[in-house]
C-alpha cells in the first residue's frame, strides 16, 4: 500500500513527542503538558494508524503502557500484565462499549463494578502466606519496579492479612494516591522551602512511592485501594469481581466504599453524573469513573486488546485543564474602582464549556505567572469554579515580548491609577467621577453618615443611573420632581420628598462633606481629624503629602490617597460642581491656642524601632508638645529620631544635614521640652 509521505512523516512525529511526554509523566513524574493535550496527541495517533493501518508498529505508543521502569529499582517481570484502561469521553462512546461488549456475549444483560478512578498510580501486591511479599509498579506494563519497602510504609496497605481463607499466593492490585490535603499540605511545605512543587496529586502520589529512600515515602500522606486482582488460582476465584473485592475487604485490604454493582450502561452514567456532581466534595482527586463487567466468565470470552481489557473502560470527566493563547490582556475597572486585568484567550473547552477569557485578580499574579500577551497558557476550570490562568509556558514564546504592565490612567475615565504600598490591587483614583465607580460613589454619598439623603435607596440610584437622569453625584443637585415622578415605584409625592431632602442635605458639616467624597481609606474619624485640623477643605486640597502626614493617625497611604485624589481634574470638577449647587457648613471652631507649646512648627521624623516606647507614642508625645511628625525626611525636617533598624530615613537624614537623634537624645529633648512647658 502506498502511504502518502506527510502521514508517515506526522506518525513519526507523534510518536517521537509521545515518547518524550510518557517518559516525563511515567517514569519522572514531572510532565509538562496538560493531559488533555497528552490525550490530543494520542488521539491523533491512533486515528492516522487507523487510516494508515500499515503505519501501525507494535511498538507504537498506541500499542504500549506507560513507560519503561527506572533502572535505580530492582524490576519486577509481572505474572499477568498490568494494563491500561481505554476511555470513553461521551455517553455515546459509553453505549459503544456496551454494544460492542455484548456482541461476543450474545446480547446478554451485563452488570457492571462501577468505581472511581483515582488520580495514582497502581501498585501490585503479593501476599504469600498472608503477608506482604512485593509490592511492584506497573512500569510498562510487562516489567515494573520493585518498591516493597516504599509500599510497607503504607499504612492502609496491610502487611498482614486478616481474617482466612486466602490463597497461599495471589496478586492483588490497587492504587496509592494522595488524599487532596495531604497534597496540599505537601506543596505547601514544597513552597515555604523553595522547593519544586508537584504539578498534581498523581504526580506526587508517585514521586512520593519511587524514592530510593523509604523515610521519604514514609513522610509522604500515600493512601490506597484495591480495585482488582493479577495472578491468583484460578480454581479459588469466585465468579465475579465484587465477590473478589468482598473477599479483600474481609482480609483488611481496603476497597473504595464508593464502588457498586450495577444493571446496564444507563446505570453506569446515572452513577458517572452523580460522581462528577460530588467530585470536588470527595477526600481525593479523581479524573472520571471506570465500568468493568463483573462476572469473570463473560471477561474471559471479551478477554484484551494491546495494552487494555475489552471488558473495562475508564470514562472520563471533561479535562480540567487545557492551552490556550492569550491574544490580550484588558483591563476592566470594578465598582471600588480597582483595576483587574482580564486575559483575552483563544476560545478552548475546557471542563465542559468553552473559555474565551480569565480574569488574572491583580498585576501580582500576572508578574508571579510571568503572563504576556501572545503567551501559550494553562487555563483551568474545574467544576462551576470560574476560568484561571493557571501558568504561562515561556518556554514557547518565539520571541521576547514585554512584560504586561497596567496602564498609568483609568482605561475608563483617564484618572491616575494608584497603588497603596503594600497593596496588590491598583485603583482608579478618580472615585467621583469615574463611570465604573458611579453606582457605589453615589450610594456611600447619599448615605446616612455621609449627606444623609433621605429617599436615596440603592434601586433608585439604580434606576437614576440607568436612566441617564445624572452622571456624577453633583448632578443630584439638579434633579427636578418631574423627572423622578415619571420612575418605577416612585409617586410624585415622593419626587417631591427626594428633592426636598436633596435641598436639606446642602446644610452639613465639613467633615460629612469629605467622609462623602469617598476617599480611599477616608472614613468618618479621619475626616474629623482633618476638618479639625485644616478646618477648611480649600486647605486639605492644596495640602501636600508632608503636610497631611503631621495629622494624627493620618499615615503615608491616606495622606497619598488624598493628596492623589486632589490632584485629579475631574474629581475636582465635580467637587467645584457640588460647592456651585450650595453646599455649605458652619466653619470650623479653632484648634486651642498651640503657641505656647515648645515644639510648635517643628517637623519630626521616626524611624526604626525605639526600645522604651512604641513609634505611635513617639509620635503622640511630640504631638502633645506641638510638633508635627512626617513621614519622610525634607530639609525642614527639624530632626530624625533613629532607633534600632533605622532604614533610608537615616541616610536621607545625613544627606540633608538634618540633625538625627539616638533614643537618649530623644527622651531628653522631651524631657526638655516638658520642663519648658
Ligand atoms: N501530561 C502528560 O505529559 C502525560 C503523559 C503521559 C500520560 N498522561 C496521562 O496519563 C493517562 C494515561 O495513563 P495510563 O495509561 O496510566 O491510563 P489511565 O491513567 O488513563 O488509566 C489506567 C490506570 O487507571 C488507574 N485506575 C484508577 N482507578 C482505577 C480503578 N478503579 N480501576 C482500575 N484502574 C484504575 C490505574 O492506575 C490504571 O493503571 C492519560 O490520562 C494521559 O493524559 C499524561
Ligand atoms: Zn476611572
Amino acid at each position: 500500500m502506498n502511504t502518502p509521505e506527510s502521514a508517515r512523516h506526522r506518525a513519526a512525529e507523534l510518536r517521537g513527542q509521545i515518547e518524550f511526554h510518557n517518559e516525563r509523566y511515567h517514569k519522572f513524574d514531572a510532565p509538562v503538558i496538560p493531559d488533555a493535550e497528552f490525550d490530543a496527541l494520542m488521539r491523533e495517533l491512533v486515528a492516522l494508524e487507523h487510516d494508515h493501518p500499515e503505519l501501525r508498529t507494535a511498538d507504537s505508543p498506541t500499542q504500549r503502557v506507560g513507560a519503561a521502569p527506572l533502572k535505580a529499582f530492582a524490576e519486577v517481570r509481572h505474572e499477568v500484565a498490568m494494563l491500561s484502561l481505554d476511555n470513553a469521553f461521551t455517553d455515546e462512546d459509553v453505549a459503544d462499549f456496551e454494544r460492542r461488549a455484548q456482541k461476543p456475549l450474545h446480547g446478554a444483560a451485563l452488570d457492571y463494578l462501577v468505581e472511581p478512578k483515582l488520580d495514582g498510580l497502581a501498585v501490585s501486591l503479593i501476599y504469600e502466606d498472608g503477608v506482604l511479599a512485593r509490592a511492584a509498579t506497573r512500569g510498562d506494563g510487562q516489567t515494573g519496579e520493585d518498591i516493597t519497602h516504599n509500599v510497607r510504609t503504607i499504612r492502609a496497605v496491610p502487611l498482614r492479612l486478616a481474617g482466612a481463607g486466602w490463597p497461599a499466593r495471589f496478586e492483588a492490585r490497587g492504587e496509592v494516591f494522595m488524599p487532596k490535603a495531604g497534597f496540599e499540605a505537601l506543596n505547601e511545605r514544597a513552597r515555604r522551602l523553595g522547593e519544586k512543587t508537584f504539578a498534581n496529586p498523581r504526580n506526587a502520589a508517585a514521586g512520593s512511592l519511587r524514592q530510593l529512600d523509604p523515610k521519604i515515602t514514609a513522610a509522604r500522606p500515600l493512601a490506597f485501594f484495591c480495585y482488582g486482582y493479577g495472578a491468583y488460582p484460578t480454581a479459588e476465584l469466585p465468579a465475579t469481581q465484587s465477590e473478589l473485592m468482598a473477599r479483600f475487604k474481609t482480609w483488611g485490604l481496603p476497597v473504595n466504599p464508593e464502588s457498586h454493582v450495577v444493571q446496564g450502561s444507563a446505570a453506569c452514567l446515572d452513577y458517572y453524573r452523580d460522581l462528577r456532581a460530588r467530585r470536588a466534595g470527595l477526600d481525593y482527586d479523581i479524573d472520571g469513573v471506570v465500568y468493568k463487567i463483573d462476572r469473570l466468565d463473560q471477561r474471559e470470552i471479551l478477554g484484551f486488546v494491546a495494552r487494555a481489557p475489552r471488558w473495562a473502560i475508564a470514562h472520563k470527566f471533561p479535562a480540567e485543564e487545557a492551552t490556550t493563547r492569550v491574544t490580550a490582556i484588558e483591563v476592566q475597572v470594578g465598582r471600588t474602582g480597582a483595576l483587574t486585568p482580564v486575559a483575552r484567550l483563544e476560545p478552548v473547552f475546557v471542563g465542559g464549556v468553552t473559555v474565551t477569557n480569565a480574569t488574572l485578580h491583580n498585576i501580582d499574579e500576572v508578574r508571579r505567572k510571568d503572563i504576556r500577551v501572545g503567551d501559550t497558557v494553562v487555563v483551568r476550570r474545574a467544576g462551576d469554579v470560574i476560568p484561571e490562568v493557571v501558568k504561562s509556558l515561556p518556554e514557547l514564546r518565539d520571541t521576547e515580548v514585554p512584560l504586561f504592565e497596567l496602564p498609568p490612567q483609568c482605561p475608563v475615565c483617564g484618572s491616575e491609577v494608584e497603588t497603596a504600598e503594600g497593596e496588590a490591587i491598583a485603583r482608579c483614583s478618580g472615585g467621583l467621577y469615574c463611570p465604573a465607580q458611579h453606582k457605589e460613589a453615589i450610594k456611600h454619598f447619599a448615605s446616612r453618615r455621609a449627606m444623609d439623603i433621605d429617599g436615596l435607596g440603592d434601586k433608585l440610584v439604580d434606576q437614576i443611573l440607568d436612566k441617564a437622569l445624572i452622571k456624577t453625584v453633583a448632578d443630584l443637585y439638579r434633579l427636578q420632581v418631574d423627572e423622578l415622578a415619571g420612575l418605577e415605584r416612585m409617586g410624585r409625592k415622593s419626587a417631591e420628598n427626594l428633592v426636598a431632602a436633596l435641598e436639606a442635605s446642602k446644610h452639613t458639616s465639613l467633615p460629612r462633606f469629605l467622609y462623602a467624597l469617598g476617599i480611599r481609606e477616608v472614613g468618618e474619624v479621619t475626616a474629623q481629624t482633618l476638618a479639625a485640623y485644616f478646618r477648611e477643605l480649600s486647605a486639605i486640597q492644596a495640602a501636600d503629602e508632608e503636610t497631611l502626614q503631621t495629622v494624627p493617625d493620618v499615615g503615608p497611604s491616606v495622606a497619598h490617597h488624598i493628596h492623589t485624589f486632589f490632584r485629579q481634574p475631574h474629581n475636582l470638577e465635580v467637587v467645584a460642581a457640588l460647592l456651585a449647587a450650595g453646599i455649605q457648613w458652619e466653619p470650623m471652631p479653632e484648634l486651642p491656642p498651640a503657641a505656647e507649646l515648645p515644639l510648635k512648627g517643628q517637623t519630626f521624623v521616626v524611624t526604626g524601632t525605639l526600645e522604651s516606647l512604641s513609634r505611635e507614642e513617639a509620635k503622640a508625645k511630640l504631638q502633645a508638645l506641638g510638633g508635627k511628625v512626617a513621614g519622610s525626611v525634607s530639609k525642614n525636617t527639624r530632626a530624625v529620631i533613629a532607633g534600632a533598624d533605622p532604614g533610608s530615613k537615616l541616610a536621607k537624614a545625613r544627606e540633608l544635614g538634618v540633625e538625627v537623634l539616638d533614643e537618649a537624645g530623644f527622651l531628653a529633648l522631651l524631657d526638655g521640652g516638658v520642663q519648658a512647658q
